[in-house]
């Protein structure tokens, strides 16, 4: 049974997200600040591949397992197998969930739907949480597609009330109430972590905001 308190403070990061700091270091920073779940998301310009991609990987789930966090993979789903990942997250453009979904029984499974529309055609009825956004504009993908705001999560939230969703695009502490209040479950977070200039504070504030509650 998925815990939906792991997407109260999710992080993803590549090396390609940090380019003047080093990867493993912000991941530890943040996983010393709280992280609930750490996704590794290797693409795009400056991003590792192939051997080296995969010794990142493995370290940082080295990290990930001291911490007792989950570390998920994004897009991966060979190198999820081959590293007995925690889970995988895969998009609308990636590779079906029917066809790997035997192979990853006991593991946390994400699906991005990006809103209404994407989650009518969607078979969420394997995954443990979707990934909805953009909300806000966002430094971090290039192909996001538009941002739509809270109304992304209320409009899901309106025909599904039972799916772990966590909101995606733009975070910042200041969207962590709103976004409950419309109806996700967490945030994933980016830039906003991975670009801070004290890792650790920054993630605390993040889960300040669920005290408030
Ligand atoms: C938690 C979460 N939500 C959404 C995404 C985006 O996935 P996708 O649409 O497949 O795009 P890429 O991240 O693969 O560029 C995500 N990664 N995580
Ligand atoms: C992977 C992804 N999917 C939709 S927006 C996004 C990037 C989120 O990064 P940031 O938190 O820096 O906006
Ligand atoms: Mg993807």
């Amino acid at each position: 049974m998925f815990d939906i308190n792991k997407l109260k403070v999710y992080f993803i990061a590549g090396s390609q997200d940090t380019p003047d700091r080093n990867l493993y270091k912000v991941v530890k920073e943040a996983l010393i600040g709280g992280i609930t779940m750490f996704q590794f998301r290797e693409k795009g310009t400056n991003s590792k591949k192939g051997i080296e991609k995969e010794t990142l990987a493995k370290d940082l789930f080295e990290l990930c397992k001291k911490h007792k966090v989950p570390f998920i993979i994004n897009d991966d789903v060979d190198l999820a197998l081959k590293l007995n990942a925690d889970g995988i997250h895969v998009g609308q453009d990636d590779r079906n969930v029917s066809e790997f979904i035997d192979k990853f029984k006991g593991k946390i499974i994400g699906l991005s739907v990006a809103n209404s529309n994407e989650y009518e055609k969607s078979d969420i009825s394997e995954v443990d949480y979707i990934g909805t956004g953009p909300i806000h504009s966002t430094v971090s993908k290039d192909d996001a597609g538009k941002e739509g705001g809270y109304d992304l999560i209320k409009n899901i939230r309106k025909i599904d009330n039972e799916i772990p969703i966590v909101a995606i695009g733009g975070i910042t502490e200041a969207d962590v109430l709103p976004l409950i209040d419309a109806g996700a479950n967490g945030v994933s977070v980016i830039s906003a972590i991975a670009k801070s200039e004290n890792i650790e504070q920054t993630v605390k504030g993040f889960h300040n905001q669920y005290k408030i509650l």
